[in-house]
This record gives structure tokens, sequence and C-alpha cells, in this order.
């Protein structure tokens, strides 16, 4: 197994049940997930929503001044993420997984060498997901990226990012509502591709408001450090001076240096080639996780949901890989997330899907928490009268396009859901009301 992340990891538990296994990992014990990806973050998040959300009922009884210490919410993070490596590595001994330090690459099919040890195995994983991408411009040494942003000890006064995608909206919204000003500069006009564009908008809007601006059609084209400041030129003419400037475009495949052609392993941009067994031209050597180049979104519990379908495999199962439904979440301020049949393919297939687009700002379960902006929109098949897809903007959109996740794959009929009797009132007892 190369890479100890959450795709390695749920491949090596599993296999080291049956198998003697060797885990690889040349950084922190864990991987992007829990040291410097999506935990850190949400636990920043939890902070800064709260204050957001306490801000909203100034009128009703929150008294005194809400700011952010970014020092203290820091040490906060740190509480947790400073054990994580120790703590995977412990769970590996106590497994009796065999595991080595040390960034490894291919010597053949069959070998992998770290350092001056070559390894043998009859199967090999490769786990190494995927790292920042970087513009190839003069003063690009400077630029810094999520790991750093998740690290920054000091939040400075006025910052940038590059690109507009997961990583920038979501370290841009903690960032503002710490107090920072923050830049977003982006190539096109289009934030968040994975989400509908109607929606994205919202969040343009709602990052107005918060200290945020948009540069448009805006390519960086030198950074120049002067003291403690950046300058950024943008588009050649536009200067703008930042403290600190986040490259957040795009995360390509970590395989630059495995060697993978003398494996005879074959990869695109995109990350390394596998076919419906998640099985590299190699016939011996898988691929799981981030450094896959797949149509399926590249999230922690996509990569672990595939590390455990190639332990399987290795151990016999012969199916191809199935993914269930898949819903993701951008942490935004409100959060926005998606799951099933998107908008757009159901506005482009009238015949097949109807779409209710709902305003739910004024229901009580978002009333009561002043979430005026909040909007479901449910995408119906016709055919089969069944929920196929949804968007949620709204506070906890996380957990609600949880259940509507579940209501797809359970194929759950409207009236099935008022046989259900949920917790009144909460997001659970709102479902049956988007039918
Ligand atoms: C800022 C940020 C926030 C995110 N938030 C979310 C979120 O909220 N929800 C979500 O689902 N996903 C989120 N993600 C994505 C998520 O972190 C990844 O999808 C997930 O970590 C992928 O797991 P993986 O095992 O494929 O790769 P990784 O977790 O990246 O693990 C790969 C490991 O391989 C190691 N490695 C690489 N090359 C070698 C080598 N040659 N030899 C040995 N070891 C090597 C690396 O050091 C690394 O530890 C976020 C990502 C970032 C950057
Ligand atoms: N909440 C979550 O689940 C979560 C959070 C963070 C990251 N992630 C994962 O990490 C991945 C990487 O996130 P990301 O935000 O770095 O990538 P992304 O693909 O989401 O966004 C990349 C951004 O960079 C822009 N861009 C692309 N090429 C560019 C160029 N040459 N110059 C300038 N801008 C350019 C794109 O237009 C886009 O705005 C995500 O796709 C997702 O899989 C998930």
């Amino acid at each position: 197994m190369i890479g100890a992340g959450p795709g390695g990891l749920a491949a090596a538990f599993k296999l080291s049940e049956e198998q003697k296994v060797l885990v690889i990992e040349k950084n922190l014990w864990g991987g992007t997930c829990p040291n410097y990806g999506c935990d850190p973050k949400k636990l920043l998040y939890g902070v800064i929503e709260s204050k957001r959300q306490a801000a909203l009922f100034t009128r009703d009884g929150v008294n005194g001044d809400l700011n952010i210490d970014w020092k203290a919410l820091m040490a906060f993070k740190k509480s947790y993420t400073d054990s994580i490596p120790e703590g995977t590595e412990q769970g590996l001994e106590q497994a009796q997984i065999a595991h080595v330090h040390g960034a490894a690459n291919f010597i053949d099919s069959h070998t992998i060498q770290v350092g001056a040890v070559n390894y043998r195995a009859e199967n090999i994983i490769i786990a190494t997901g995927a790292s920042p991408a970087y513009p190839d411009i003069p003063g690009k040494k400077y630029l810094q990226n999520s790991n750093d942003f998740l690290a920054m000890e000091n939040l400075p006064p006025e910052i940038a990012f590059i690109g507009s995608g997961y990583v920038s909206i979501e370290l841009a919204n903690i960032a503002a509502q710490a107090g920072a000003k923050v830049h977003i500069i982006q190539h096109n006009k289009r934030i968040l591709r994975s989400f509908p564009e109607e929606y994205a908008k919202k969040i343009v809007s709602a990052f107005a408001s918060e200290n945020v601006t948009f540069h448009w059609d805006s390519t960086v084209t030198k950074i120049v450090k002067k003291e403690q400041q950046l300058e950024v030129k943008i588009n050649d003419k536009e200067k703008l001076t930042v403290q600190k400037l986040f490259t957040a475009m795009g995360r390509p495949a970590a395989i630059e240096k495995l060697a993978l052609e003398k494996a005879g392993i074959h990869n695109s941009k995109s990350g390394i080639e596998v076919d419906d067994h998640l099985r590299t031209a190699a016939a011996n050597i898988y691929a799981v996780g981030d450094v896959v180049d797949k149509k399926v979104p590249k999230l922690t519990p996509v990569a672990g949901f595939e590390g455990a379908y190639v332990a399987d495999t290795i151990l016999g199962s012969t199916a191809p890989i199935s993914y269930p439904m898949i819903p993701h979440t951008v942490f935004a301020g409100p959060e926005l997330s998606q799951v099933g049949v998107s908008l757009r393919w159901a506005k482009a297939h009238p015949d097949d899907y109807k779409i209710n687009e709902q305003d739910v700002g004024s229901w009580y379960t978002y009333l009561r928490i002043r979430d005026t902006n909040a909007r479901v929109t449910t995408i119906i098949d016709k055919r089969s009268q069944l929920l196929a897809g949804a968007v949620v903007y709204a506070t906890a959109a996380e957990e609600l396009i949880n259940y509507l996740s579940a209501v797809i794959t359970e194929k759950l009929p409207a009236a099935e859901l008022s046989q259900r009797i949920p917790v009144y009132p909460s997001v659970a007892s709102d479902l049956k009301y988007f039918f």
C-alpha cells in the first residue's frame, strides 16, 4: 500500500485480517483528510459558523462583541490534529500492519523502493492522493496552499486565493468571518463548477457582504515580495497588495515521483487510469482515492469505499465497482449540498423530471434560526414519482442531503415518508414536504 490516507488505510485494515500488509507513507500518517483537509477545516468551520449564526440573533438576545481569536481557534484545531499521525500509527501497530515511513517509487510491477530498501509484493495498491496545483509564473515561490492556511499562526489583514472551487470558497469563508479582507481571483466568472450555477451565485452574493471581493476573468501573472507584503499582478495590469496568496486551483494526482512507467501503469492528466475493478494497466496493481482518474467526486468517503472495495477484490470478490449515491457539500456558511441527478440534467430533460424549487426560509426549521435565504430543490423522476436528485442551500444542508440521499437509495415513495414519525421540530420532520 503506497499512501496512508483514507483510501490506503481502508484497504490496509480490511486486507490485514487475512493477508500480510505493508503500508508506506512519506508524510503524516492519516493523510490529507484528518491532518490538513476535511477534519481541521470543519473544526475551524464549526467555530466560525457559531459566530456567524450567533450574529444573526443580536436583536434576539445575543449580546456582546462576536470576534474570532485566531490563535485560540488554531490551538483548538491543533488539539485535534496534533495527535492524528501518532494515533494512526498506533492503530496500524495494534492491527499488526507493517508500516514504513518514506517516499515510495516503483522498480517494477512487484517491487517498490523506499530509500535504500526494496520491498516485493504480490499485489500493490496506489493510494497517494493529490496535491495542490501551482501556476508557472514569476514569484510562484511566494504562493502558499491549503496546508499552510490550516497551519497559519496569525490571520493577516488581507489575503487572496487563486481559484474559486471547494478549497478557495471554504477557506475564504473562514478567513472572512474571522475578520480578514479576502480576494478571490478567478480566471472565468464561475465558482464551484460541481454545483448548479444558480446556487453558486447565492454564495457569491452572501460573500460580497462578508468582506470578500471576487476578481473575475482574472489571471495572476506575477508575484513580487515587498517586505511583508506580496504585490500580485493580475492580467499583467491590475495590482493587488496582500500579506498572503494561496493557490486553490485544483489538486492533481500525486504521481510524479512514483516512476509508474517502470511498472507499466498508465495515467492521464486526471490521474491513474483504472478499469471497473480499479485495476491499473498492470494486472496486480490497483489505485484508489484521489490519485485515480475517475468521474465520481474525489472525496474522503469515496476513497474509503474504493479502498474497501479493492481489499475485497484482492481477497477474491469479482464484481465490478458500483458506487452508491455520493452526496457532496461545500461548507460555505451556510452549506451548499447536492446529490443524485443534477439540476442541469433535469432542466435539459423536462419530459423525464419534475423540478420542485422551494424557498424554505419561511419554514419553521429555518425561520427560527433566521436562515432567510434557505432553498431546497428536489428533482422527481416523472415515471416512478421517486426522488432522483436534490440541491440544498441552508444551515445543516449536509444533514438534510444525507436524508435525501437515503430516500433516493432506498427508493422511498412520498407515501412511505408519511408513515414515519421523526422528531419534531427537526430537519427530518420536513422531509415529506419536499415532494
Ligand atoms: C482543504 C481540504 C478540505 C477537504 N475537505 C473535504 C471534506 O470536507 N469532505 C471530503 O469528503 N473531502 C474533503 N477533502 C478531500 C479529501 O481530503 C480527500 O478526498 C481524501 O483525503 C483522499 O484520500 P486519499 O487516501 O485518496 O489521499 P490522501 O488523504 O491525500 O492520502 C494520500 C497519502 O499518500 C501519501 N503519499 C503520496 N505520495 C507518496 C509516496 N510516493 N510514497 C509514500 N506515500 C505517499 C501522502 O503523503 C498522503 O498521506 C478536502 C481536501 C482538502 C485539501
Ligand atoms: N467539502 C469538500 O468536500 C471538499 C473541500 C475541499 C476540497 N475538496 C476536494 O478537493 C478537490 C480540490 O479542491 P480545489 O478547490 O483545489 O479544486 P476545484 O477543482 O474544486 O477548483 C479549482 C478552481 O481553480 C480554478 N482553476 C483551474 N485551473 C486554473 C488555472 N490554470 N488558473 C486559475 N484558476 C484555475 C477552477 O476554475 C476552480 O475555480 C475538490 O475537487 C474536492 O474533490 C472537497
